[in-house]
């Protein structure tokens, strides 16, 4: 297989950032794409052997494209977790004034992220989406149909822009959370500070379903860190979970889990198990051990086989 990876680009994005943080990655080609759908694709086709795709910000929550199509594409496996400070400047060709600004490109989560600065700063404004943080900078070279551009801070050292404000983040501690896909079913191994991701389905009009999904997690002293729901499609008022347990598929809790999630939903995708971004062990009380699953198990082992209880 390829030894490809394929990033959001060009180059410069934040989504090339959080690739750099992947050192299996380095010395291999990397593939910069125009859109997300484009980076899956390359998974899918074999093209590349995994992609770095941006998930969850801390400002505007999952990213719903990708969301989306981690539950639609089969045999997808996240293998990774990074995190990447996402920061913005407004740039714009040499010689432009602030007061000059009508129009800006941005990308649209970038523009989320710095609307309120915008909005105050510039009432007036219109918005040109762009494919990504630098392809809304280099668009002022190809054309003028907007006057400045929301960046990355980096974009200056690369191009002859202007910076015409800096720190425009609505709020300056933005974390971007970036997952990397690949197709290989090899589990990374467990680290003790892991993250297991799946997508569930509720079965259809009985209450209390989602209370019943997500005590397959408490009662197994499971942690979650990432509920977000997402429509199916196909009718209005169903949804699917996508769920980011604390732990690892071999730790006996999630794995416990995971088997009473099956038992009740009708669909479950298994994203992965793949070490957490920032390496915090995970923690969870005595009684939820591996060895007091196995001790529990042999017990009833025992019983069925009518060994003498102690
Ligand atoms: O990687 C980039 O620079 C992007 O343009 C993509 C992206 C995203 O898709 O969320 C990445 C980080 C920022 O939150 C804004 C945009």
């Amino acid at each position: 297989m390829s030894e490809t990876y394929s990033y959001l680009g060009p180059s410069g994005t934040f989504t090339e950032a959080a690739l750099a943080q992947v050192p299996e990655a380095r010395g291999k080609e990397w593939r910069s794409v125009n859109n997300v759908g484009e980076a899956f694709d390359d998974v899918v086709s074999g093209r590349s052997v995994a992609a770095m795709i941006a998930i969850e910000n801390s400002i505007e929550g999952g990213v719903t494209s990708t969301l989306d199509a981690l539950a639609n594409i089969p045999n997808l496996r996240i293998v990774g977790e990074y995190l990447v400070r996402v920061q913005f400047v407004l740039v714009a060709r040499p010689g432009t004034r602030l007061e000059d600004v009508r129009v800006v490109n941005a990308h649209p989560v970038a523009y989320a992220q710095t609307r309120s600065w915008l909005d105050a700063n510039l009432p007036t404004h219109g918005h040109i989406p762009s494919t990504s943080n630098v392809a809304s900078a280099l668009a002022l070279f190809e054309n003028d149909l907007a006057d400045a551009a929301v960046a990355p801070p980096q974009i200056v050292q690369h191009h002859e822009l202007e910076v015409l404000a800096e720190n425009i983040a609505d709020n300056a501690n933005a974390v971007t959370r970036f997952v990397l896909v690949s197709r290989s079913t090899v589990l990374p191994a467990a680290t003790g500070a892991d993250k297991t991701s799946i997508i569930a389905e509720l079965p259809d009009d009985r209450s209390g379903a989602l209370l019943e999904l997500l005590e397959q997690f408490s009662t197994r002293g499971v942690n979650l860190s990432l509920l977000q729901s997402r429509p199916i499609g196909d009718a209005l008022g169903r949804y699917r979970f996508v769920i980011d347990a604390d732990g690892h598929i071999s730790d006996e809790r999630v794995a416990d889990a995971l088997l009473g999630v099956r038992r009740f939903s009708p669909s479950v995708i298994f994203l992965g198990s793949y070490p957490r971004a920032d390496q915090a062990p995970v923690e969870y009380v005595d009684r939820y051990d591996d060895e007091v699953f196995r001790e529990a198990r042999e017990w009833l082992r025992g019983l069925i086989d009518g060994e003498p209880t102690a």
